[in-house]
């Protein structure tokens, strides 16, 4: 309570309610936007094309032809393939050093594939990213052939390294250099973070 020189009460100054409101219900607004981006799926895409941008492609030129690669019975690789160049290995390898695919070797699960852990020859510890059957639109290929052109292009110490592909009997498998104890999120967010 606030005395007048004439000593009557007045009761306390308050901010006037449209200025409270006028101030609040932005921040909250800003505040809650933020939080929406941070857990977004278009967050992880902005912080790939940052590191896509600030680190331009690396051309490979020695390495083989994916079409050396392709054993003469397997379906005819997909033409996006053609135009890079990338070992790819066949699907009794991949079989075996999945242990045929065994549930006790799945590392993770993504939207359109199980990763499993195995030992390839010639590798060693790698990750096999093996697209599920039933995910296996038009799209899905597309953005398969598409991972293989771009990361057999791409070396960064941000990205996980695509090692070799398997496009055999109908399967699509991609087989990336095992990280060891971590989340990728880690490996692929953290140094940008850092920047
Ligand atoms: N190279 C790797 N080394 C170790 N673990 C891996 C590797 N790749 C994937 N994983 C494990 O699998 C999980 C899912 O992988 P990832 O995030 O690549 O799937 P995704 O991109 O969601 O899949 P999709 O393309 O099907 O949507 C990861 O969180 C991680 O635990």
């Amino acid at each position: 309570v606030i005395h007048t020189p004439h000593g009557e009460a007045q009761p306390p100054k308050s901010f006037p309610t449209g200025i409270v409101i006028g101030v609040t219900v932005p921040l909250v607004t800003i505040i809650l936007a933020l939080v929406a981006f941070w857990f977004s799926p278009w967050r992880r895409r902005w912080n790939r094309e940052r590191i896509l941008v600030d680190n331009p492609p690396r051309v490979v030129h020695n390495a083989p032809r994916v079409v050396d690669n392709v054993a003469p019975d397997s379906h005819p690789p997909n033409l996006a393939l053609l135009t890079t160049s990338f070992p790819a290995v066949g699907l009794p390898a991949v079989v075996q050093a999945t242990g045929n695919f065994s549930e006790a070797n799945i590392i993770g699960k993504g939207g359109f594939s199980v990763i499993y852990k195995g030992e390839l020859d010639g590798y060693g510890t790698v990750a096999v990213k093996r697209l599920k059957q039933d995910s296996l639109s038009e799209k899905i290929k597309g953005d398969y052939a598409r991972e293989i052109v771009l990361m057999s292009r791409f070396t960064h110490a941000n990205l996980v390294k695509l090692l070799c592909y398997c496009q055999e009997n109908a399967e699509c498998i991609l087989v990336y250099e095992f990280m060891r104890n971590r989340s990728l999120n880690l490996y692929i967010f953290a140094t940008v973070r850092r920047r």
